[in-house]
């Protein structure tokens, strides 16, 4: 019996588009036994043809500039998009879903941005939209979460999700680099773009907590429901100070159960985490994710969260999970909103705090500091002086658990008082 074929359009063949021709060529025989069908190459959407492609080892007619046309075509029937944000990416998508081809990308800012519309349009067309590699690149995640857990109470989902600031705070912890030439050591070394924007604010993290809240609770969350802070604040001061009080600085997507249930708090912010905890030792730009469930209890996930190859795994994992879907004449499961959980309000989002102060070194200062956090209903967990020029100190404290709100008012307060000379650093400490 003739095997079937299923022919595959790539729109996009960058870092990672490249590498997925690459290994599609290369394992072809493995995956046309594990699909059923054989998986044929039918073209690839490039900005410019022009290019020399010979290295890529795509056959040349395969390119084409024209990756509407090539979505439309009829011997065309599974899309793998790897282009990258929103336009023209989300109208190839939704063409293809459309015309029933089922899609894998790999674009975090999309489905962060459009999740809903896109999952409802394959779920009407009845076909697949798959995007495991648009969180954390290789690591098996956004399936497990959808798939293995499924029948679990996901209650909070915590992890290092963008492996150029973790690379970055890392070599600031371990070497006590300054950020800025952090920064550069990761650029130098091809993590950071020359616009590193996306990464050190936060934006891709937070798109990246946007999808990962969507699947956990069931919820349509977007970007813009995530409260989201970069780590260019953060300094050798912050990240010594952690090291003093045994925590390591990390940028953190927190995706969690308000107490209530009924809403859910999404974040990408750094946080100092203890020592101990199992994320503070991942290193470099690897990425890990922490997952909190009634039943199961913690499970982490660990492993390369970017680059060509790993990221392609992920999408070729889709790929043959779609192509046997197709073949089977099913789909797995679509989008999951059910719970339509509201967003908790970040002031309402209680953490504990770290806040650096400088003060004047004299009688009565301890006490008028230790009031203004009374004042707003902020308690003290902890309180350690370092005076290092008389009458000059630095007042570390450490909160118990306080909202967002209470503590913003405090260290308002805080830098009203004559004898605080600078409030140097405001951080949440999570993971104790
Ligand atoms: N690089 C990674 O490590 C990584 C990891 C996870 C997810 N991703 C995601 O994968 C996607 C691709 O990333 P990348 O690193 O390969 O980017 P890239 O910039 O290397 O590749 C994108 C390619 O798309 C091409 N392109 C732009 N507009 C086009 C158009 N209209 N038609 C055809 N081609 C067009 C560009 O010329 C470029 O070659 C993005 O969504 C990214 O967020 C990347
Ligand atoms: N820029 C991302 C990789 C793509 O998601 C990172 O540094 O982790
Ligand atoms: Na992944």
């Amino acid at each position: 019996m003739r095997m079937n074929t299923l022919r595959v359009a790539l729109l996009g063949c960058g870092v990672v588009g490249s590498e997925v021709a690459r290994q599609m060529t290369e394992r072809s025989d493995d995956l046309s036994a594990r699909i059923g069908a054989r998986l044929e190459l039918a073209g690839v959407a490039v900005r410019r043809t022009g290019r020399d492609r010979a290295a890529s080892g795509i056959s040349p007619e395969l390119f084409t500039t024209d990756a509407a046309g090539l979505v439309e075509r009829d011997d065309v029937d599974l899309i793998v998009e790897v282009i990258g944000g929103i336009e023209p990416a989300r109208g190839l998508i939704l063409s293809a879903l459309e015309r029933g081809k089922s899609v894998v990308t790999a674009n975090k800012a999309l489905m962060a941005d459009d999740g809903y519309a896109l999952h409802t349009a394959a779920d009407k067309h009845g076909v697949d939209l798959y995007y495991e590699a648009a969180v954390a690149g290789a690591i098996p995640l956004l399936r497990p979460l959808r798939e293995s857990l499924a029948g679990d109470h996901i209650t909070r989902v915590l992890g290092i999700v963008n492996g150029t600031t973790n690379y970055i705070l890392d070599q600031m912890d371990s070497y006590g680099s300054g950020f800025a030439e952090a920064l550069e050591e990761a650029q130098s070394l091809g993590y950071a773009e020359a616009d590193p924007t996306a990464d050190i604010e936060g934006f891709d993290a937070a798109a990246k907590a946007a999808i990962l809240a969507s699947i956990a609770f069931h919820s349509p969350v977007t970007m813009s429901d995530v409260h989201r802070q970069g780590i260019t604040d953060v300094t050798s001061a912050d990240v010594a100070s952690a090291k003093a009080m045994g925590a390591v600085v990390k940028l953190l997507a927190i995706c969690e159960l308000a107490p209530d249930g009924d809403a859910v708090g999404v974040r990408v912010h750094p946080a100092m985490i203890p020592r101990t905890h199992p994320l503070a030792g991942v290193r470099g730009a690897y990425n890990a994710v922490f997952v909190e469930a009634e039943a199961a209890g913690q499970v982490m996930f660990y492993g390369p969260g970017a680059g060509g190859a790993p990221t392609a795994s992920a999408i070729l994992g889709d790929l043959v999970t779609v192509a046997r879907n197709r073949i089977g004449g099913v789909t797995g499961p679509g989008g999951s909103w059910y719970a339509d959980r509201r967003v908790h309000p970040m002031g309402q989002t209680s953490t504990r705090y770290h806040i650096s102060l400088d003060v004047d070194d004299r009688p009565g200062v301890l006490a008028a500091v230790a009031t203004v956090f009374a004042e707003h209903g902020v308690s003290i967990e902890t309180v350690r002086q370092r005076t290092e020029r008389p009458d000059d100190a630095e007042l570390v404290v450490v909160t118990h658990k306080a909202s967002d709100e209470a503590l913003t008012a405090t260290v308002a307060g805080l830098g009203r008082l004559d004898t605080v000379r600078d409030v140097m650093s405001v951080m949440r400490v999570e993971g104790g």
